[in-house]
C-alpha cells in the first residue's frame, strides 16, 4: 500500500480543473497501455466538481469514452433517477454528454430495482458484478481500478464508510449495505476498505474549510475505524488533492508549500 502524497491547489475551482486534467491523462495512459481504463466515481460536491470540470475540458476529447469502465464507490439507496443518487448527479454533470458504452457503466442498484428495498441484497449483487469483472491478474474479487475517486466528509467518511459504523470494520466483503448513516439518506451501499485498496490509485478530494479538520486527522496517523479516510490507500499511489482551505490545518511537514 502506498503512503499518502498531498497536492494543494489555490481554491476548489483550480483543484477541480487540475484533478480533471490529471484524470484525463491517467485514462489515456491506461487505455494506451492496456486497451481500456477503469475509474470508480464518488458522489459529493468535490467529486461532482471534478466531473463538471472534466465536461468543460477541451482535452476530454482525448479520452476514448467507449473503452472506459465506470463503477461507483458508494450510492445513496434511492429510486432510479432520484436527484440524491450519486449516479443521477454524475449523469447530469458529465455522463450524459459523452459517448460511453452503456455496458461498461456500472451504477449501484437503486431502491426500486431488482432487489427492491433490500440494500444488503443490492450490495451483494454489486459485489458479484465486481467479482465477474475481475481477472486472474487482479488481486482478489475486484478489478484493479486505474483510479478510485473519493470525496472526504467533514467527519472523515469516505464512500459511505462512516466512523465507527459496522461497514468500516468489514474485512471480507467488498460491498456492503449501510444502515443508519449519520448523513442522509441513512440507507446506502458502499465499497469496503479492502475493495478500495484494490485500486492502483486512490485520489481523495477535499476542498473548503469544513474539510480541514478531517484532512488533518486522517493524514496525522488516525486509525481507519475512527477516521475512514485514513484507511483509503491505493496499491501504487494515494493522492490527496486539496485546496488551501482544506489544507489549512495540516501539520507543516505534510503541507507542500511549492504546490499551486
Ligand atoms: O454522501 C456522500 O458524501 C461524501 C462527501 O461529500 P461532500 O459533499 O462532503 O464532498 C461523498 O464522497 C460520498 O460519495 C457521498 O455519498
Amino acid at each position: 500500500m502506498s503512503a499518502p502524497q498531498v497536492v494543494v491547489h489555490r481554491d476548489k475551482e483550480l483543484m477541480a480543473k487540475a484533478a480533471a486534467a490529471r484524470l484525463i491523462t491517467k485514462i489515456v495512459d491506461a487505455q494506451t497501455a492496456r486497451g481500456s481504463a477503469s475509474v470508480v466515481l464518488t458522489g459529493g460536491r468535490n467529486g461532482n466538481g471534478l466531473l463538471a470540470a472534466l465536461a468543460e475540458a477541451p482535452a476530454r476529447d482525448a479520452v476514448d469514452w467507449t473503452r472506459l469502465d465506470l463503477w461507483w464507490g458508494d450510492e445513496r439507496f434511492a429510486p432510479d433517477g432520484d436527484p440524491e443518487r450519486n449516479h443521477t448527479q454524475a449523469r447530469e454533470v458529465l455522463l450524459d454528454s459523452v459517448p460511453l458504452n452503456p455496458a461498461r457503466v456500472h451504477p449501484m442498484p437503486p431502491s426500486d430495482g431488482p432487489y427492491g428495498n433490500d440494500a444488503d441484497a443490492a450490495a451483494e449483487a454489486y459485489a458479484t458484478a465486481l467479482a465477474a469483472a475481475a481477472g486472474p491478474e487482479d488481486h482478489g474479487p475486484v478489478p484493479s481500478f486505474d483510479v478510485l475517486l473519493l470525496g472526504v466528509g467533514p467527519d472523515t467518511h469516505v464512500a459511505s464508510l462512516f466512523p465507527e459504523l459496522p461497514a468500516v470494520y468489514e474485512q471480507e466483503r467488498t460491498v456492503v449495505g449501510v444502515h443508519g448513516a449519520p448523513k442522509p439518506p441513512p440507507t446506502r451501499i458502499s465499497l469496503t476498505l479492502p475493495a478500495i485498496r484494490a485500486a492502483r490509485e486512490v485520489w481523495l478530494l477535499a476542498a473548503g474549510e469544513d474539510k480541514a479538520n478531517a484532512a488533518a486527522i486522517a493524514l496525522s496517523g488516525a486509525g481507519e475505524v475512527q477516521a475512514p479516510a485514513a484507511g483509503a490507500r491505493g496499491r501504487s499511489r494515494t493522492l490527496w488533492l486539496l485546496d488551501e482551505a482544506a489544507a489549512s490545518q495540516l501539520p507543516r511537514d505534510l503541507y507542500p508549500p511549492a504546490s499551486a
